[in-house]
């Protein structure tokens, strides 16, 4: 039996309500399999679309005089709610069908970051939609917002993103794991808050959820962190005719791909970064970067990238 941290990615969640619930439905087969293997299971997720569409709508409906400001972090809980909602849902319908006894919980989760991080001077970190750069020169020349092309997709607005410190329902997390529960934990990388002499406070930024979960996966003890994404595997030469798929890729090989520049900042880039830092924090520890819908063949080593020490 193996402890295991599953990463979702945001972008790879689609695009609507609708898309959102049947991906998660088709994932959540593969997930409970997991559950019925043995395995302790606890799951993560981004929210890079999710939270820039909630913050585009909010901020129309203050904007047109409907509702109040929301401000950026009260947008990253919802987007918690909304997506841990969604898998709440899948996870106890499948485990119903499969005849598991088994509880489901979704914790809002608070991430603590360093208020003097300098990623809060230098955005990094797409949100929202994907924009031809002519819609994105308009936004900025009207919003004054920070677009950057992502990965050979668009253009998308950037916001900060500082490292995760620590999470602070971390013993709630870990309590729930120990009852036998199955936990959605660290939802869009957690909401970022800092610590104030008033106490914690929310800031405006998205943490890289694949940095919080590898945070998570560490601080629970995981045997291994999975992140499912949009793409079956890690490639070099990613979008050119000769692109190559990795299968399995050692701590050295992957800092020498980093080095040459073969994986996107903003989207593969902290993957791997995670994927290492994990992999390095304990003994044993391996990663495993494959697509939402092919975490099966995954297991089974038919495709996807493990990364090992
Ligand atoms: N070397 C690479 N190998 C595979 N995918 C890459 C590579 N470099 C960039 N990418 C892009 O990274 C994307 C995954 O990052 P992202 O969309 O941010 O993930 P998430 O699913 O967590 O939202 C892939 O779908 C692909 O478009
Ligand atoms: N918070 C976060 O990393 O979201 P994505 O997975 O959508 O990039």
């Amino acid at each position: 039996m193996a402890k295991i941290v599953v990463a979702l990615g945001g972008n790879a969640l689609g695009k609507s309500p609708e898309e959102q619930l049947n991906l998660v439905k088709h994932t959540a087969k593969s997930l409970i399999g997991l559950v019925a293997a043995g395995h302790k299971v606890v799951i993560s997720h981004g929210n890079g679309p999710q939270v820039g569409a909630i913050n585009l709508g909010m901020n129309f409906a203050a904007e047109h005089g409907q509702t109040a400001a929301f401000p950026f972090p009260e947008c990253g809980a919802m987007s918690q709610g909304y997506i841990g909602y969604h898998l709440q849902q899948s996870l106890h319908n499948e485990l119903h069908r499969q005849g598991i006894q088994k509880d489901v919980a979704a914790v809002v989760t608070q991430v603590e970051v360093d208020e003097s991080d300098p990623a809060f001077d230098h955005p990094t970190k797409p949100v929202g939609s994907f924009y031809s750069k002519a819609d994105a020169d308009k936004i900025v020349a009207e919003k004054g917002y920070t677009f950057v092309e992502d990965a050979g997709r668009g253009y998308r607005q950037v916001v900060p993103s500082p490292l995760p410190k620590s999470i602070i329902e971390i013993k709630s997390i870990n309590d729930l794991i120990e009852n036998d529960n199955l936990v959605i934990a660290g939802g869009g990388g957690g909401v970022p808050v800092v610590e104030t002499a008033d106490g914690l406070k929310g800031v405006p930024a998205v943490i890289d959820k694949d940095r919080s979960s590898a945070l998570l996966a560490a601080n629970i003890s995981a045997d291994q962190l999975i992140i499912l994404t949009a793409v079956d595997d890690v490639y070099v030469n990613y979008g050119k005719p000769e692109q190559q798929a990795l299968r399995e890729l050692s701590s050295a090989d992957a800092q020498r791909y980093i080095d040459e520049g073969q994986f996107a900042p903003g989207s593969m880039l902290p993957k791997i970064e995670a994927c290492l830092g994990f992999v390095a924090s304990g003994n044993g520890r391996t990663a495993l970067i494959t697509s939402l819908d092919h975490l099966d063949d995954a297991l089974a080593g038919k495709v996807g990238t493990l990364i090992k020490a």
